[in-house]
């Protein structure tokens, strides 16, 4: 078989422990569950390419090994039933290398036009599906808490996911393909190195040669492959509505809502004042988030896991700040390990960023900054950042320990799809002052909040006796309009609007 020879006979030992480790896993998927009802997931990606071959080489040592009277020579290919889910978003070289690839190596392909679920819904309706083989690596964003063998996740069919490559690096991922010498998708030539939609790929940055300035070169000249989803664009690209104005963010109605959490016992003693935390109410603020709660706790595991553990189930993203790094009361790390359930293990990846930054300075046998929550963990990358920023489940863990690195670090996870970090419509606001006594107001602005309960309205005092504000924030500008309007119709010339509330 050709695929296990190339590689048998390749000098790459760390590719032929790669490539034997998958084709075990291979194998135990053919053992497990009947063939028939085996499903191999293949959209002409560079990673399902692999698998396509790693299937081919497993089938034949499957057969091999059960099937000993069987004349091994006939058996090049595997026909397991492979389903694409087509899309009209979809480049066309993709489109062509799907069905060129199944038709070169005789795969029975079922084409699915609909989403992932509904799609896998109807698949699994129609016929029996114990197991799907999945091209997912450690790195990508859905593979967080995956294993070889993962379930499905809750609320989707149910069905085995079998990832075979979930621990190939980028590298290892060329090094077969290169090795093996099979045809991969063109635009892999044209320096794209991981391909998603039209709308949201480009090739990347990093292959552009600087000669001309135009072409790109082939996506395994990419040296350093953790950079590989760097032609991924934000998926909130900049648009141009049909009426001609330029929305650069998709509005999106329903609302998100963020909690922060700000670690550290010396804001606690009173020794040191909290900007970080005023300054992401700020910046989530701005994006059109809602942030419902803002904790100062101590450095204590304990006290970490505890607000974690309650933020990350009622909020859509938690952040926090504070208690990162090699000393004692350093902690936060061991705090969202905690709250999740799961122990700190050393990660690879982060390990090797950080030799980078601080060489052999580092605490424990090997270093302890390294130990982050398993199987929950991923990294945001960004050029801006010398390293990556930790993300588990929710929960992002920001580095900043001023104003102006949070500045740097928000502006990162801005610019990183697999942040969550999408843009909200904005908030619309209108502060009105008046010197009326608060008990005069008290009953109208009572019955405005039961009338306008989409609006936010809140009082402000300067001072006990002086001014008051009344704010009005919403989404909707003519609901926050018409609740401002109602207030001044209800006290004629009795209050002014102001810029803000302060
Ligand atoms: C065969 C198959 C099975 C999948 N199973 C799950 C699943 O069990 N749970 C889940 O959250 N997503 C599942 N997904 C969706 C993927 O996690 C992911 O959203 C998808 O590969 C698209 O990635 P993208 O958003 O980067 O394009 C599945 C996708 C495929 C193709
Ligand atoms: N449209 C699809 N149809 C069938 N399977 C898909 C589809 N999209 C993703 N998959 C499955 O999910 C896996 C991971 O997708 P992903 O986009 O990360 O990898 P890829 O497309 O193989 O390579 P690349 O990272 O270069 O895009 C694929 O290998 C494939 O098994
Ligand atoms: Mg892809």
């Amino acid at each position: 078989m050709e695929i296990d020879r190339a590689v048998r006979g390749s000098s790459d030992r760390r590719l032929r422990t790669k490539y034997d480790n998958a084709v075990y896993v291979v194998q135990r998927a053919f053992a497990l569950y009947p063939f028939e009802e085996v499903a191999f997931s293949f959209n002409g990606g560079k990673d399902s390419t692999v698998l396509l071959h790693l299937l081919r080489a497993g089938y034949y040592l499957h057969k091999s090994s059960s099937d000993g009277e069987v004349e091994m020579n006939t058996i090049q290919n595997c026909p397991v039933r492979t389903i694409y889910f087509e899309s009209p978003c979809a480049f066309p070289e993709i489109n062509s290398f799907t069905y060129e690839t199944v038709s070169t190596y005789g795969l029975p392909l079922e084409t699915i036009h609909s989403d992932f679920k509904s799609g896998l819904e109807g698949l699994l309706k129609e016929r029996p599906t114990k197991a799907i083989f999945i091209g997912t690596r450690i790195g990508d964003p859905n593979a967080v808490g995956q294993e070889q063998f993962s379930p499905s996740s809750p609320g989707w069919p149910p069905f085995m996911r079998v990832n075979p490559i979930l621990d190939w690096s980028y590298r290892d991922v060329w090094s077969f393909l290169l090795t093996c010498k099979v045809k991969y998708c063109s635009l892999y030539d044209q320096g794209y190195t991981s391909i998603g939609s039209i709308y949201d790929t480009v090739p990347n940055a990093l292959l552009s040669d600087s000669t001309t300035g135009k072409s790109f070169r082939p996506a395994y000249m990419l040296s350093d492959g953790r950079l590989e989803r760097a032609g991924r664009t934000k998926k909130n690209i900049s648009s141009v509505s049909s009426n001609g104005t330029n929305s650069t963010e998709v509005e999106q109605t329903i609302s998100r809502s963020a909690s922060i959490i700000v670690v550290g016992d010396e804001i606690l003693f009173g020794t040191v004042e909290d900007k970080l935390g005023a300054g992401l109410c700020k910046k989530l603020h701005a994006i059109g988030w809602r942030v419902s709660h803002v904790a100062v706790v101590s450095n204590e595991i304990d006290s970490v896991a505890e607000e974690v553990e309650r933020c990350k189930s009622t909020d859509d993203m938690v952040f926090l700040v504070g208690g990162l790094g090699p000393l004692h009361s350093d902690i936060s790390l061991a705090g969202v390990a905690k709250a999740f359930g799961v122990r700190l293990a050393p990660d690879e990846e982060f390990e090797e960023y950080l030799s980078q930054l601080i060489g052999d300075n580092y605490t424990g046998d090997r270093n302890e900054m390294a130990l982050l929550p398993e199987g929950i963990t991923e990294l945001l990358h960004h050029k801006m950042l010398p390293l990556p920023l930790i993300k588990c489940k929710n929960v992002v863990i920001l580095a900043a320990t001023n104003v102006d690195e949070l500045e740097t670090e928000w502006g990162c996870l801005l610019d990183t799809q697999e942040s969550g970090l999408v843009m909200a419509k904005s908030f619309v606001s209108k502060h009105l002052c008046t010197s009326l006594l608060d008990v005069k107001i008290a009953p109208v602005v009572a019955k405005l909040c039961i009338d306008f309960s989409d609006v936010y309205i809140g009082c402000y005092r300067i001072s006990r006796s002086g001014p008051l504000v009344v704010s009005f924030l919403g989404k909707d500008n003519q609901r926050v309009e018409a609740a401002a309007e109602k207030l001044t119709n209800s006290f004629e010339g009795q209050f002014s609007q102001v810029d803000s509330c302060k």
